[in-house]
């Protein structure tokens, strides 16, 4: 397994041409957060907005509208019940992540479904969160595009099949294969698995166990993949940026809160960008 290390970051983040606008840093559309896991899609629509996406919508409960505009006005927002709306920004999107927030009832389980029949060859789908736990207790075929799962360990048993504690490379390869989907497993040392191989994060500390730290990553990785071409590598960066930021922030804090971490990102990238 290849180790990820600090070298993903200036390889990935480029500097921006002078002559880009919004359009050029990507499209995302962010599916999830039912009337009680609001806060969830909200952390993983700052995320992307933090991390450089050029333009990012918001499909969620009508609960959640006023607060996500009152954190994040950046974002636009579309309720669950605007069905040939969400369609239509669905396939107008480079990047859509569903799941964070997203529940498991009837209308969690529709919004999913609509997203899969929806989504085309060229666009990046990141599944993560409740609708992972979904397509686990559905047997639907998986569309023909990029996608990419953020399982946590007992999400990926529930999806792959393989329980925590046999959740080996090769057993994790293997499933992989089948899905044909990048799948980044997230545990205390994320693991990422791609058709080219597999790559371990070297950094990562127990402060960053609370809830929404993956919420925050499924938007970071959703930013990230809608502005920088090679996908694996913006998954990487992703992963490594989202925790090298934990580590610095846990050098005085006891717990990192995943909306400090989102705050950081900007500055972080900053830093840490291609220097031509
Ligand atoms: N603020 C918000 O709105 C928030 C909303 N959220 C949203 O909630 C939805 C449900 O997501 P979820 O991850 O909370 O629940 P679920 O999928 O049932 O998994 C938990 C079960 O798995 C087990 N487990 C074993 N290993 C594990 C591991 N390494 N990491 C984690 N769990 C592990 C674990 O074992 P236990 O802790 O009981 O020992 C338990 O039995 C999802 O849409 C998410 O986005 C959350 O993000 C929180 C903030
Ligand atoms: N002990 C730990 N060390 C490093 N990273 C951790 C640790 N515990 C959790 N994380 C990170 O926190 C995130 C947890 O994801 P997840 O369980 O999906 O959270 P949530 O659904 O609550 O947002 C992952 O990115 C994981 O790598
Ligand atoms: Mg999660």
């Amino acid at each position: 397994m290849k180790k990820i290390t600090k070298a993903i970051l200036p390889n990935t983040i480029r500097q921006r041409p002078v002559d880009s606008y919004k359009g050029t840093y990507g499209r995302v559309v962010l599916i999830g957060g039912n009337r009680n896991f609001g806060g969830a899609i909200i952390m993983a629509s700052e995320a992307s907005v933090y991390s450089g996406a050029g333009l990012v919508t918001t499909i969620t409960d009508s609960a959640n509208q006023a607060s996500l505009h009152a954190r994040l006005p950046e974002a636009m927002v579309t309720d669950f019940s605007q069905h040939t709306q969400i369609t239509s920004l669905i396939q107008s999107a480079n990047v859509v992540v569903v799941g964070p927030g997203l529940g498991d009832d009837a209308n969690s389980i529709e919004q999913l479904k609509n997203v899969l029949a929806t989504v085309t060859p060229s666009q990046i789908v990141i599944i993560d969160g409740s609708a992972i736990s979904i397509l686990a207790s559905n047997n639907w075929n998986l569309p023909t595009t990029n996608l990419i799962f953020t399982p946590h360990q007992m999400e990926w048993q529930r999806l792959s099949g393989i329980k925590i504690a046999d959740q080996t490379e090769t057993a994790n390869q293997q499933i992989r294969n089948q899905l044909n989907a990048t799948v980044v497993l997230k545990s205390h040392r994320t693991e990422i698995y791609t058709e080219t191989g597999c790559f371990q994060n070297t950094l990562g500390t127990p402060a960053q166990a609370t809830g929404g730290m993956g919420d925050t990553l499924a938007g970071m990785i959703g930013g990230f993949t809608a502005q920088f071409a090679d996908t694996t590598n913006a998954v990487q960066a992703a992963v490594y940026t989202h925790s090298a930021i934990a580590e610095q922030l846990a050098r005085n804090q006891y717990v990192v809160l995943p909306t400090q971490i989102i705050h950081e990102i900007p500055k972080f990238m900053h830093e840490n960008q291609a220097s031509n």
